[in-house]
């Protein structure tokens, strides 16, 4: 007997999409399973204002040529010189789904990032006003908080002040990694919600430094201990509506992975949803991966659900690429280090 599962079509709440030759060669590793996807605006220059992000949607469109209806959702960077009034016209006139804050110095291009909070105030309330989500990079940067102790710290000592701050702001924890991430994620109300990645539902910091450095495992938030990653897998299989994919799959060429300061980020685009339905089924839980992969999100965003389907098909171990090809070389796809019975129908 085949098992298969059909689920709504799903959508990426966090991902990069980069642009030039890699936008090219990633993007039809998301449009094949997903219907949408929030993409992230750290680009080199960064996707600040909404000139910026229709351009870069138009590039998105134009690297997709015949490949279907995948339709990006657009993200500003926000800056210490972002314009409250050209934020609320983004948002007005559709283009742009949310904003995204990154502390400058936090991950991969975030010098544009913000230092003084106060100088965004007015950003933020407009922001509250308009209903328009802000997605955090939830990590402090200074020198003295140990790098895996960032999470807790950011909640405690930014988070939870700019929440208090601004009450009817809609938030979203980006790729949470830390039980207390997810804790405070469930406690928040319905203005809070948490994306969690492919990854960190797979890997604990000793898949990254055991047996020699695994360059491809490193990624921000760095994964934490395995107590840790319980807690994720325990929230994203648990249906509770705080919760939804972001896989913030994030190509780097091998090149600037495998170095020695390689970048952070991890390439999930590929088998994301086959890896995905491998969790969900060893925790008993394959009937509330679509509330994670496709219901969860639109809702805390107040998108329609997608009508589109897709059909889950287990057999024989998936084949998959372990590389992807570029023009300027290739993006190591991310290793589970488990078979994976779970397919997409084509
Ligand atoms: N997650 C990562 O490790 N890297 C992301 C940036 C980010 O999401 O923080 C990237 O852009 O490469
Ligand atoms: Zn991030
Ligand atoms: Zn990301």
């Amino acid at each position: 007997m085949t098992e298969t599962l059909t689920i709504r079509r799903p959508d990426d709440w966090h991902l990069h999409l980069r642009d030039g030759a890699m936008l090219k060669a990633v993007l039809p590793e998301t449009a094949r399973h997903f219907a949408r996807a929030i993409v992230m605006p750290n680009l080199v220059p960064p996707v600040v204002t909404m000139d910026d992000a229709s351009a870069y949607r138009e590039r998105i469109l134009k690297a997709n040529p015949g490949r279907g209806t995948f339709e990006p959702l657009m993200t500003l960077y926000l800056t210490e010189e972002t314009d409250p009034d050209d934020v609320a016209l983004a948002h007005a006139s559709g283009l742009v789904k949310a904003v995204k804050l990154y502390p400058a110095g936090a991950t991969t291009n975030s010098s544009s990032g913000v230092t003084d909070f106060a100088k965004v105030k007015p950003v933020l309330e407009k922001m509250a006003e308009i209903g328009l989500p802000l997605c955090i990079h939830g990590e402090v940067v200074t020198p003295d908080v140990d790098i895996f102790d960032r999470e807790k710290v950011f909640i405690d000592t930014v988070l939870d002040p700019i929440r208090r701050a601004n009450p009817d702001l809609k938030v979203v924890m980006e790729h949470i990694t830390t039980k207390d991430g997810a804790d405070y994620a469930r406690e928040g109300g319905d203005k809070l919600g948490a994306t969690i990645t492919t990854h960190h539902l797979v890997i604990n910091r000793n898949h990254i430094l055991v047996g020699g450095i695994k360059p491809h495992y490193y990624c921000l938030p760095v994964a934490k201990r395995e107590t840790h990653r319980l807690a994720l897998v325990e929230a994203a299989t648990s249906g509770d509506a705080s919760y939804f994919l972001g896989t913030d799959s994030a190509p780097h060429l091998d090149g600037a992975k495998e170095n020695a300061c390689g970048c952070a980020g991890c390439f999930t685009a590929t088998n994301t949803m086959s890896i995905l339905a491998e969790v969900f089924e060893q925790e008993g839980a394959l009937d509330k991966l679509e509330a994670f992969t496709s219901i969860n999100g639109p809702r805390f965003y107040g998108l329609p659900l997608n009508e589109a389907s897709i059909t889950l098909k287990k057999g024989a171990p998936v084949q998959y690429p372990s590389k992807i090809d570029t023009e300027n070389g290739p993006v190591t796809v991310f290793d589970p280090q488990m078979p994976l019975h779970w397919s997409v129908e084509a």
